[in-house]
């Protein structure tokens, strides 16, 4: 094992502990490694047009780039921000096992809840879930990392913002007030972190495989499954969870108008031997329930704007 496992990852707080994490993990197998943080916007160097390759993730996009030229041998991500459709020659090696799944509002007092009040997010997913439950709502945009949407809502007159729990909780900065939004269903995969790594690279693939948690992996599959097959390249208000209980699989997967009046869902419970093509079969059967004219309609304004 004298190879040294050059792990790739975006320089943010969030995106340098997840690697920290993976880094530790491998060194505590016995594999040597070394983090390699890129930057998120950088000089491209490659002899292929990016589009060619299928690399279209705006967060993994650079460490794509970086692992296709060599620079580095795997690259941990977020797995929500991860295209369904991975870049040529790159798989995933591995899904660690998965933290806090839901999304919580970080909040200065919950009396506006009932009444009126202003919200930031950046997400068309958690616009358009909150827009429905309080209609009386304004959504405000909220861009950038973990700490700068922090200090926007600080600087702000907002209400409140919604986060994914588990990042906060990761770099240690989740505040005293907020709420766990339980009705909220999260984006596939929230929580969960994926480790990409070049197919051709056994001693990667075989290195980064002890890290896989299986149930994780499962319930992962299945809700970006239920996204791949409904989004058809299109970002859409697109929410999904699966949970193991006992020896089944409780899947809830929902589909949203950009503005939260519309709303389609499904649920199902499965016993685990089971799972096979459930993501799939409820994006399909959304579709059919007019999910594939909200689709249209959805890609039509995103397009327009
Ligand atoms: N889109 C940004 C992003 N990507 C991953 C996380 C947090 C960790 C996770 O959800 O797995 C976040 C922040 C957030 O959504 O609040």
């Amino acid at each position: 094992m004298s190879k040294v496992i050059r792990i790739g990852t975006r320089d943010s707080e969030l995106a340098l502990w997840q690697a920290n994490t993976v880094k530790a993990q491998l060194e505590n197998l016995g594999y040597k490694t070394v983090l390699v943080p890129v930057k998120s916007t950088g000089d491209l160097i490659l002899d292929q047009p990016l589009y060619e390759l299928g690399i279209t993730g705006i967060f993994t996009k650079t460490l794509d780039v970086a692992m296709v030229n060599g620079d580095v041998d795997i690259a941990v991500h977020s797995m929500k921000d991860v295209p369904t459709a991975l870049p040529k020659g790159i798989m995933q090696g591995a899904v660690l096992k998965r933290a806090a799944t839901k999304d919580i509002l970080v909040h200065k007092g919950l009396d506006f809840l009932e009444a009126e009040g202003t919200i930031a997010t950046g997400s068309l997913r958690r616009k358009a879930q909150w827009l429905n439950k309080y209609p009386n709502h304004k959504v405000v945009d909220l861009r950038g990392n973990v700490n700068t949407r922090l200090q926007k809502l600080e600087d702000n007159s907002w209400n409140g913002a919604i986060f994914a729990k588990a990042g906060l909780t990761r770099i240690n900065v989740l505040p005293e007030h907020f709420i766990e939004l339980d009705w909220m269903l999260p984006a596939p995969a929230q929580g969960a972190m994926v480790i990409a790594v070049m197919e051709q690279d056994v001693f990667c693939k075989e290195a980064v495989s002890k890290l896989n948690d299986h149930f994780s992996e499962i319930c992962t599959t299945i809700e970006r499954e239920f996204l791949k097959t409904l989004e058809g390249g299109c970002t859409a208000p697109i929410g999904a969870l699966a949970v193991i209980e006992d020896k089944d699989i409780w899947f809830r997967g929902c589909l949203f108008s950009l503005d939260g009046k519309q709303k389609l869902e499904i649920e199902k419970r499965v016993s685990l031997k089971e799972n096979r093509n459930l993501g799939r079969n409820c994006a399909i059967e959304i579709l059919d329930q007019g999910g594939k004219d909200l689709m249209a309609d959805i890609k039509a304004s995103l397009d327009k704007s």
